[in-house]
């Protein structure tokens, strides 16, 4: 039976010790940091992340605020808005909340973003420096991974690492990270996607498996070796007849998976929550390299 990568526990003890250098930032006269979100459109998944953000600002002492645009918002004014944040000597970083609408080009925005506020670690230039194993911003998401694997001592060095989705905010830097030359790193990695056949044929070799896809219970039991590490990042909103309207389910087929895996991160309560724990953390990195905190 696997043991839980328990991402709220985890992501708890990162926030408690943001919070503490912040209670010292303050101690000496300084202002907090300043965490900015863009919010464009009205997506229920999005508006609940966004909101999620604001208050782990709150929780760790940080200023934030939330900027919100209407689905029609021109790409014009967009851009104006990341220039006057980019500007700004109060805002230390800030995300623009993905997906956009379809007549904003995504890429434009993202590069439109001062790398140095950049706390989501998505322009290029992070990118690069990323891939490079330089200091940067690392995408919240996969840091978040990282973070998990260290504070449970997972041993990734020499294992086989198998990958599923290659996105540019998960799949594709986390294939990079997983292969980086330090702790968790040297695993031997594979990225597998929608053009891979066989795709179980990679699965039960794995000694990690990390699933990106938004593919509910994709992965089950049979595909995964015995005593292998799963780390499930999907999230998908399923509709069901509860309160709510919807469940969450992650990418794995987490009952029979449990059976055979060593170790297991929960949907919820994993990969998440660390994501956003480590958007806090990116915050105050930019904040104490930042060129008006010196
Ligand atoms: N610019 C940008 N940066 C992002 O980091 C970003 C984004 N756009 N667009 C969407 C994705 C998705 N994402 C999540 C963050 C936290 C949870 C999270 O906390 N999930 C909880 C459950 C939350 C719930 O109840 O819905 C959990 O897994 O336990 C999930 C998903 C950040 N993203």
């Amino acid at each position: 039976m696997a043991q839980i990568l328990d991402g709220l526990k985890v992501s708890k003890e990162v926030k408690a010790e943001i919070k503490e250098e912040v209670q010292k930032i303050l101690a000496n006269k300084r202002r907090a940091p300043h965490l900015v979100a863009i919010l464009v459109g009205n997506n229920g998944a999005s508006k609940a992340y966004v909101n999620s953000k604001v208050k782990d600002c709150e929780e760790v002492g940080f200023s934030s605020s939330l900027i919100k645009f209407p689905s029609t918002v021109a790409e014009s004014e967009l851009l104006e808005k990341i220039e006057e944040l980019n500007r700004s000597k109060d805002v230390d970083g800030f995300i623009v909340q993905l997906p956009l609408p379809k007549q904003i080009d995504q890429e434009k925005i993202i590069m439109a973003i001062d790398p140095r506020k950049d706390v989501d670690g998505f322009h290029p230039e992070n990118f690069g420096k990323m891939a490079l194993e330089m200091d940067t911003f690392l995408p919240a998401t996969p840091f978040g991974i990282l973070t998990l694997l260290e504070r449970y001592n997972i041993e990734t060095k020499g294992k086989n690492c198998v990958i599923i989705g290659r996105s540019r905010i998960v799949g594709k830097p986390m294939s990079i990270l997983m292969g980086r030359k330090d702790f968790p790193g040297n695993s031997t990695v594979t990225l597998t996607h929608s053009y891979t056949e066989h795709i179980e044929e990679y699965t039960k070799e794995a000694d990690i498996v990390i699933t990106a896809l938004g593919d509910p219970y994709f992965l089950k039991a049979e595909m995964i070796k015995e005593g292998a590490v799963i780390i499930d990042v999907g999230i998908t909103r399923v509709d069901d007849d509860s309160e709510k309207g919807y469940h969450l389910a992650g990418d794995v087929d987490f009952d029979s998976c449990a059976e055979k895996a060593s170790w297991i991160t929960p949907v919820p309560g994993g990969v998440g929550p660390m994501t956003r724990a480590m958007l806090m953390k990116n915050t105050i990195i930019a904040y104490k390299t930042s060129v008006y905190n010196d």
